[in-house]
């Protein structure tokens, strides 16, 4: 698969100030790749180095084969980037922000076919002072893609958007996926990065702590899966430390909780079954990458940096 970025010993600082220590990562063509972190993690730091809107202090990078250092221009043709709230006059109306970055682009761009196809028809001469958070975010996308560009960065897409609306703008990044651009999107919501990311680097002060699936980082950081259900007359728990899998069984309150390897909830399951014992509340909790980031970084992600 080719690699679409590279990053290797990454480094930034301020005077004193390290925002980013020594970062490692390798983006490959078609993912959806996340970076993860609590605040000032280095995380903008990193994507505005990767689009040469800052110079590095040290290490090597190569985005679409370019230097963003040295080959800033001609990377900037080739990717898309979210802009920030603040980048677009209020009195501005949607359809004119289309047809300016359209102008923008070396290729001649499709300005009613972007209108369509990001479902900004509706708002086409409104201002962009009055659209709401999502709509804004759904121009933000819609510019950031106009010209099919081969890489798309995008920095707190969903922050400070209802439930709805952040659901409806991981729609919008699916589809960019579905249209063959690689995605870097740089989030703090855990939950979004397990929706739409194929892999994730976990950031903490500056470094890269872990780098992999979503899926493949909870098996191996996320800790024990726990089951639970409500104690049975005549059963013995305890029974179940024999299960392959099994690490610990505790009753208290009449509530049984087991703790164990991945495998062990189907296994918890059968064994069960097989003692003629059909608890109705059997419930089984899989750790999230919200566990793997506590695991990780002793935080929350939503928390600040350690001072
Ligand atoms: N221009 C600057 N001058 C000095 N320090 C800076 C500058 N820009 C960033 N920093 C520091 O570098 C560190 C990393 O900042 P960065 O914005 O990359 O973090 P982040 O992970 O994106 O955080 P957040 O989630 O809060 O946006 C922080 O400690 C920040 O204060």
């Amino acid at each position: 698969m080719n690699t679409v970025i590279s990053v290797e010993h990454l480094r930034k600082t301020y005077g004193d100030v390290i925002a980013i220590d020594d970062v490692s990562f390798e983006v490959r063509h078609g993912e959806v790749f996340g970076i993860l972190g609590s605040n000032g993690a280095g995380k903008t730091t990193t994507v505005e180095i990767l689009q040469g809107l800052r110079a590095r202090t040290g290490g090597r990078l190569e985005v679409l084969g370019l230097d963003p250092g040295r080959e800033t221009d001609r990377l900037r043709r080739r990717i898309g980037s979210q802009l920030q709230s603040s980048a677009l006059p209020e009195r501005l109306r949607v359809i004119e922000a289309v047809r300016l970055f359209a102008r923008l682009r070396d290729e001649p761009v499709d300005v009613d076919g972007a209108i369509q196809a990001w479902g900004l028809e509706p708002l086409r001469n409104r201002p962009f002072g009055v659209l709401s958070g999502g709509e804004r975010q759904r121009l933000f996308v819609a510019l950031a893609l106009l010209g099919d560009p081969e890489l798309v960065l995008l920095d707190e897409l969903t922050t400070g958007l209802d439930p709805t609306a952040r659901r409806a703008t991981w729609e919008l990044v699916r589809q960019m996926r579905d249209r063959g651009a690689t995605v870097v999107l740089v989030t703090h919501f855990m939950e979004e990065a397990e929706a739409l990311c194929d892999r994730v680097a976990v950031m903490d002060a500056g470094r890269v702590v872990a780098c992999d699936t979503p899926h493949a980082l909870t098996a191996r950081q996320g800790g024990p899966v726990t089951i639970t259900f409500s104690a049975i007359d005549g059963h013995d728990p305890r029974s179940l430390l024999t299960v392959p899998g099994v690490a610990s069984v505790d009753v208290d309150g009449g509530r049984v909780s087991v703790t164990g390897h991945s495998t062990a909830a189907a296994r918890v399951a059968a064994a069960l079954i097989g003692q003629g014992v059909t608890p109705t509340d059997y419930r089984t909790h899989y750790p999230s990458l919200e566990d793997v980031f506590l695991t990780l970084t002793g935080r929350q992600p939503s928390e600040g940096e350690a001072t």
